[in-house]
C-alpha cells in the first residue's frame, strides 16, 4: 500500500473528478459520508456533537458530515473558524447545503468571544486543517486547538489533525495541534502518523476507502509504502515436496557474551523455526552446555575464549552469517568482527552490539556489503549515524545512511522501516506494544539470517521478516495478553504467523 505525499493526493483528487463521473463536491459528500458512517457506528446516542470546520475543503467534509449527522438525529453545534479571507468554494456549498436544514446551529467563530462551550461527554469532529496545512497554526487556531485539547471530550480529527503536517516536513510543537483520540484519514495513511512523537496527535488512526482513481494512485510516484497482509505473502518461498535440508541454507550465528548467551539461544531458536536447514552457532565456549541443551537442533562452534567472541572460521559452507545477538562489544570481539566483515562473502544480518561495534569502530562501516541488512533501534542507529531531532529527520537519515552504504536497513519502532539502498521505505503494519520485551530483537535477527540462508533477497528477507515477527506478536498477544508476551512466546507463535501467510 502506497504512502502518498498531500501534493501526490491532491494529484490523485484531481485525475479523480477529471476521469470519473464525480465533482469536487460529490468527492466531497463520499468522503463525510465514509466519516459519518465510522462515527454513527460508534457515537453513543444522545451525544452533542460540536463540529469545527475551517475555509478548506477539511472544513468542506466536516461541514457535511455535520449535516448528515443532523438527519441522523444528533444535536449538533457547527463553529466556523475562518483562517483565510478566500473560503473553498467547495467548503461554501457545503455550508449552504447544511443551512438549508431547518434549526441549523452553525456560527462563526470571529474571535476567542465566540468559542464553543465544550464538554467533556461531547464528541469534536476537527475540520480546521487537513492535508493543506503548510505551516504551524497560528493566532485564533492556536486558541481553538487548546480549547479542544483541554475539554476532555472524544476528538475525532478528519484526515489529519488540525496542525499536524501530512508529509512530517515541519516539527509540531504539540501545544499547536489537535489531539485526536481518532484520527479518520482517507483513502492512504499518512507518513507523519508513522511517527512515534506524533501518536497523542493522532490518537487511534483508520483509513477510509472513498474510491480515488486506482489507476492515478498506481501511477503515483512514491518511496513510502505500508507492508499489506497480500505483499507479505506473495513473498514467501513455497517449499518444494522433494527438498531436503541442504536445499534451505546452513546459517551461521555468531553471538553471546557471559551473561548474555540468552539471547543467542534466543535467536538460533528463532531462525530454526523460520525454515533454516542447519543452523551453526559461535558463542564463547562457556556457552556451549546451554546452546547445546536449550537448541539440540543447532550445531555449536565454541569460540577459543570463555567469555566474549574472539576469533570465528569464515568459511564457505554458511549460506548467511548473522552477527551482534548478546555478543557483546570486548575490544576483541571488535576485531574479530573487522576480520568477519573482510572475509564473509555470503548475506549477513548484523544487529544489537554487532552495531555498536561498528558505531564505535566507524572505520568497520567501510566493510559492509551490499547484501547486508542491519537492524538497529532507534538508539542504535543514533549511535551509527548522529542524533536525530525527530521521526522525520531519523527516517531521512536511515534513507541516506542505506544509499551511502548499499545495504538494507532496518529500523526498528512501532512501524519498523525496512530501507533499501535506493532509499525505498517499506512500513511494517504488524506488531503491538507487547513486543517491547527483552529478546525481541534477537527473534527478528533470527528470522532474517533464516530467509537469508534460504536464498531470500534480502530486501524480501527484511519485509517478510518484520511482518512475520509482528504477526507472531498479534497472534501471541491475541492468544494470551500483551503483558504476558516474552521473546520466548513469540517463536512459539511463528508457526502459526506462518502458516497465515501461506496460500489456502
Ligand atoms: N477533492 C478533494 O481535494 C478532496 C479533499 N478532501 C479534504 O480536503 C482536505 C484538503 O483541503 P484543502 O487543500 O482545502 O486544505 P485544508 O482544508 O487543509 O485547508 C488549508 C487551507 O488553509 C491554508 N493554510 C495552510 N496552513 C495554514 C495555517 N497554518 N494557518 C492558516 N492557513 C493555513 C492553505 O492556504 C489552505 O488554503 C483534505 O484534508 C480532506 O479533508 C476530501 O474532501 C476528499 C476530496
Ligand atoms: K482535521
Amino acid at each position: 500500500m502506497k504512502i502518498l505525499s498531500a501534493n501526490a493526493i491532491r494529484k490523485v483528487d484531481a485525475y479523480t473528478i477529471e476521469h470519473e463521473p464525480v465533482s469536487d463536491y460529490g468527492l466531497m459528500q463520499r468522503a463525510a459520508g465514509a466519516l459519518t458512517e465510522w462515527l454513527l457506528e460508534r457515537i453513543p446516542s444522545g451525544t452533542h456533537v460540536v463540529v469545527l470546520a475551517g475555509s478548506g475543503n477539511n472544513g468542506g467534509d466536516a461541514l457535511v458530515a455535520a449535516r448528515l449527522l443532523m438527519l441522523s438525529g444528533f444535536s449538533v453545534s457547527t463553529y466556523c473558524c475562518h483562517h483565510q479571507v478566500t473560503v473553498s468554494p467547495t467548503c461554501i456549498i457545503a455550508k449552504d447545503a447544511l443551512l438549508a436544514i431547518p434549526d441549523a446551529d452553525c456560527k462563526e467563530v470571529a474571535g476567542r468571544d465566540f468559542f464553543p462551550r465544550i464538554e467533556s461527554t461531547d464528541w469534536v469532529i476537527d475540520g480546521l486543517f487537513g492535508s493543506g496545512l503548510n505551516r504551524p497554526l497560528q493566532g485564533l487556531a492556536v486558541d481553538c486547538v487548546q480549547l479542544v485539547n483541554r475539554s476532555g471530550a472524544t476528538v475525532v480529527a478528519i484526515d489529519v489533525p488540525s496542525g499536524l503536517p501530512t508529509d512530517g516536513d515541519f516539527v509540531v510543537d504539540p501545544e499547536l495541534c489537535i489531539h485526536a483520540t481518532y484520527t479518520l484519514t482517507f483513502q492512504l495513511p499518512k507518513l507523519s502518523f508513522l511517527f512515534a512523537e506524533h501518536e497523542l496527535l493522532t490518537g487511534e488512526w483508520s483509513v477510509l476507502d472513498i474510491g480515488l482513481n486506482r489507476n492515478a494512485i498506481e501511477n503515483a510516484e512514491t518511496s513510502f509504502h505500508m507492508i499489506t497482509h497480500d505483499d507479505a505473502a506473495a513473498l514467501l518461498h513455497q517449499r518444494a515436496k522433494f527438498a531436503h535440508k541442504g536445499h534451505f541454507g546452513h546459517a551461521l550465528m555468531i553471538g553471546g557474551s557471559r551473561g548474555k548467551i540468552g539471547a543467542v539461544v534466543l535467536a538460533s531458536r528463532a531462525c530454526l523455526h523460520s525454515g533454516v536447514g542447519l543452523l551453526s552457532v559461535h558463542l564463547p565456549q562457556g556457552g556451549e552446555l546451554v546452546l547445546h541443551t536449550a537448541v539440540p537442533e543447532a550445531m555449536v562452534e565454541a569460540d577459543q575464549n570463555e567469555k566474549y567472541v574472539t576469533h570465528v572460521e569464515i568459511s564457505g559452507k554458511h549460506n548467511a552469517v548473522g552477527i551482534g545477538c548478546g555478543l557483546g562489544t570486548h575490544p576483541q570481539t571488535a576485531k574479530a568482527l573487522e576480520d568477519i566483515l573482510t572475509r564473509a562473502i555470503c548475506p549477513m544480518v548484523i544487529d544489537a552490539d554487532a552495531l555498536n561495534l561498528i558505531a564505535t569502530h566507524p572505520e568497520l562501516k567501510s566493510l559492509l556489503s551490499a547484501n547486508t541488512i542491519v537492524t538497529p533501534h532507534p538508539v542504535e542507529f543514533d549511535r551509527l549515524a548522529g542524533k536525530s531531532s525527530s521521526g522525520a529527520e531519523r527516517l531521512e537519515n536511515a534513507r541516506q545512511w542505506a544509499v551511502d552504504h548499499q545495504c538494507v536497513v532496518v529500523l526498528k519502532g512501532a512501524y519498523t522501516a525496512v530501507i533499501n539502498a535506493l532509499g525505498e521505505v517499506w512500513f511494517n503494519s504488524t506488531g503491538n506494544p507487547g513486543m517491547a520485551t527483552a529478546g525481541s530483537g534477537d527473534v527478528l535477527t533470527g528470522i532474517l539470517l533464516a530467509l537469508l540462508a534460504q536464498d531470500y533477497d534480502p530486501f524480501d528477507a527484511a519485509r517478510l521478516g518484520v511482518y512475520l515477527h509482528g504477526l507472531a506478536g498479534d497472534l501471541a498477544s491475541n492468544a494470551t495478553s500483551q503483558e504476558f508476551l516474552t521473546a520466548g512466546v513469540l517463536i512459539d507463535f511463528l508457526g502459526s504467523a506462518f502458516k497465515k501467510m501461506q496460500k489456502e
